[in-house]
């Protein structure tokens, strides 16, 4: 491939064809994912792409080219939509892969403005949120219109479409009488799987990444799409504007908060490259965290009268950089496929994969989703394609984000290896050869050798001792696999037996190795400590599929006793017993996980499992908590903003235990705002409700002795 010559050996008609070349792949990368809203090839490739023609112009600046690349921002308005042509254009940003290019930066910005390394100067740091950008038009404090940015010059008319996004207000107060808000339309993490699985069900497209979804939906010529679409909004900028909001990006964002708008909450003044680098650090780690998708952090210089003076070069402002996070995709050799058994018996698919870079973390396995999955038949989040079956020996994409589990994301049929045969999924368990049964309607084949199987009772033990189940200490899942592979334990109720079978003088546990006398000791007081267990812990640890610690919980509350509990799964084993009604009127517990809780109840051997471990058990009644002192009791209470002293899941769990019921949306029903700092269209519109709004420590105070 010509990519492969270096630069400075290129002959000129080597360096135009190839200008050429660039331009044409670029140009239509370009339409494919801003007119589109379906990409073709990665951001890191098109970034590298795009880099690549940036090095070529710069060698032979006369070669470069009229429709160049690099003097192109975005694409042009789709046809269908009315256009709007910006007052003041929306441009790109440029780019810093590396910690030296953020140092470049400073250097030289203080060059441009003739400022020695001794003057300081502070810079914003923020998430780059990746979604796609809009400008919002407001006259007189009315939202007049919405525009995309197109080519940077000419935008698609979305105001119709705009005024469905709850984030943006059709009013604000206290505003220029021209002002121009500049943002992000995203959709969350949440949002874009549930409206993936939506499409699914209806046998629909799927959308390949929450970015496409957010553009493919808010760029809908029918706007009543782009209401039931989740779509969401961050102000980080401006346009045309009548008077200056502040005198620093700073200020002006906390304006735009002001006004009703949500900003992001992990924008940072840093005085230094070291300080911007630092919060990039910071929000790198808290990215698998945030639930919706970044794709950098943007650095903007904090003076405006600065920015002013920097003013911008033909496609980026000079003023601000954004620098990328490394590329979370990567294409690898997978050299075979391993079947794992989970504990409900699932036969789950891995792939084993040449060790490959990804995002920095060096992947050697990955998930396969299911038979489908492999087969090409189904789509995970749309990435693989139909009719794209995976096999041994195949060069894969692999795709990893934050935490999340590096997962198979597509397969390059070109380069298929000529000897490689389809995946045959197996029909057996391959742990203890019991048939492997694929339920209609069930996306996975499942062993059906239950207990006998060791794969599912090994980790059906891990379960039971993991943390939100009995959680004994000395006894994770390592132990756990040792003492069932030497044949100690092979089913809960063993666990209990341990002290007398092994314990007595010690020598057995002790002539383990890593053992010592005071370890088994521990050991085994810890078992017994766990003797008395609250209700919600050992449904939890029962393991029985579909039943997670939320729902243990419930049941446990519904039911009270073991006795109670156990007895009426028994008799709900009959769907047109009471006990069944009342066991699916249980709000959280739906017929799918009362019918998997009914038959493991009924199944004799699995009874008789958990049986044998009831009778070593002092089991503990869940007890309903007094809320009835509680002022919030029954309440219906909203969160929003920035809460200083508490996690939101804090709060949200806190105002639960005393009774109250937390949403996330304001509406009529709503009794209780507490609204922190950054607080936006919630806030307004609890006031327009007439709803009591408490800042935090007026919440606190609120619950406070309760
Ligand atoms: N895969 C493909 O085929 C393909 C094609 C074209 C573009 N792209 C991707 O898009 C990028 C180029 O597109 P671009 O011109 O939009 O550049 P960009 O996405 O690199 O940066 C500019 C954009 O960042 C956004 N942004 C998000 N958060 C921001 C914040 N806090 N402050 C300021 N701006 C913020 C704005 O929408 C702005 O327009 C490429 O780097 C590539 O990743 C991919
Ligand atoms: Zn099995």
């Amino acid at each position: 491939m010509s990519d492969t010559i270096l630069i400075a050996d290129m002959t000129d008609t080597q360096a135009r064809d190839e200008l050429a070349r660039l331009a044409k792949i670029l140009g239509d990368a370009n339409r494919a994912y801003h007119t589109e809203d379906a990409p073709r090839i990665s951001d890191a490739d098109y970034d590298a792409l795009k880099r690549r023609n940036a090095e070529i112009e710069a060698h032979f600046p006369e070669l470069k080219r009229n429709d160049s690349p690099s003097d192109q921002v975005g694409a042009e308005p789709a046809d269908g939509f009315s256009k709007l042509r910006h007052a003041v254009s929306m441009l790109s940003l440029s780019n810093a892969f590396e910690t030296e290019d953020v140092d470049d930066f400073d250097m030289r910005i203080r060059k441009y403005l003739g400022l020695g390394a001794e003057v300081p100067l502070h810079y914003t740091a923020e998430p780059k949120i990746d979604g796609l950008s809009l400008s919002l038009r407001y006259e007189d404090g009315v939202l007049v219109s919405a525009a995309t940015r197109g080519d940077g010059q000419v935008g698609e008319n979305v105001t119709a479409n705009a005024l469905t996004i709850d984030d943006i207000p059709q009013r604000i107060e206290d505003a220029p009488a021209i002002l121009e808000v500049r943002g992000e339309v995203y959709m969350s993490h949440a949002d874009f799987e549930a409206l993936n699985a939506r499409h699914l069900e209806r046998g629909g497209k799927t959308f390949a990444n929450p970015r496409n979804a957010a553009a493919g939906s808010l760029r809908q010529l029918d706007a009543s799409i782009t209401r039931a679409r989740p779509l969401k909004f961050f102000a980080y900028t401006w346009g045309q504007i009548s008077r200056p909001l502040a005198e620093t990006q700073m200020a002006a964002i906390e304006q735009l908060a002001q006004m009703g708008f949500q900003t992001n909450p992990l924008t940072q003044l840093c005085d230094s490259p070291a300080g911007m680098l630092a919060h990039y650090t910071k929000i790198e780690q808290m990215r698998s965290q945030l639930g919706y998708d970044i794709d950098g952090v943007v650095y903007k210089v904090n003076d405006l009268a600065l920015q002013g003076r920097l003013g911008f070069r033909s496609t980026t402002p000079r003023w601000a950089i954004a620098h990328k996070f490394p590329a979370e995709l990567a294409w690898t050799r997978l050299e075979s496929i391993d079947i794992q058994v989970g504990r409900t018996g699932a036969l789950s698919p891995v792939a084993r994969l040449a060790p490959v870079t990804v995002g920095g973390v060096v992947v050697a396995n990955a998930t396969l989703h299911n038979e489908d999955y492999i087969a090409g038949r189904d789509s995970k989040g749309g990435e693989i394609r139909e009719g794209k079956d995976i096999r041994i020996g195949d060069w894969v994409q692999v795709y990893r984000a934050g935490d999340v589990i590096p997962k198979v994301a597509d397969v390059d049929l070109s380069k298929r290896p000529a000897d490689a045969t389809p995946f045959v999924f197996p029909q057996t368990c391959p742990q203890c050869d019991s048939d492997a049964i694929r339920e209609p309607g069930d996306a996975v084949r499942r062993c059906s050798g239950g207990l006998i199987c060791p794969a599912q009772a090994v980790e059906k033990l891990k379960h039971f001792v993991s943390r939100s189940a009995f959680d004994i200490d000395g006894l994770g899942a390592k132990q756990v696999e040792q003492f069932h592979a030497d044949g100690w334990i092979a089913e809960p109720a063993d666990i209990f037996t341990l002290r007398d079978r092994y314990g007595s003088g010690m020598q057995q546990l002790k002539n383990r190795e890593g053992w010592g006398e005071k370890s088994a000791t521990n050991l085994f007081d810890a078992i017994d400590d766990r003797r008395q267990i609250p209700l919600g812990r050992l449904i939890f640890g029962l393991g029985i599929r579909h039943v997670g610690e939320a729902a243990s919980n419930l049941l446990a509350l519904h039911y009270g006793t073991w006795a109670a509990f156990a007895d009426a799964m028994d008799v709900a084993v009959d769907p047109e017993s009471d006990a069944w009604g009342d066991l699916t009127g249980i709000d959280g517990v739906g017929s799918v996980m009362a019918g998997s809780l009914t038959a493991a109840f009924a199944q004799e051997t699995e009874r008789a499992a958990i049986d044998r471990l009831i009778a070593h058990l002092e089991v503990q009644a869940a007890e309903r908590p007094d809320t009835s002192a509680s002022p919030v009791a029954g309440k219906i209470v909203v969160f929003t903003g920035t809460l200083e002293k508490m996690t939101r899941a804090e709060a949200k769990a806190r105002a639960e235990s005393l009774g109250a019921k937390v949403s996330g949306s304001v509406s009529a029903k709503t009794d209780i705002l507490v609204a922190g700092p950054g607080a936006g269209s919630k806030a307004k519109k609890a006031t327009e409700l007439g709803i009591e709004t408490l800042d935090e420590d007026g919440w606190l105070a609120l619950i406070e002795g309760a």
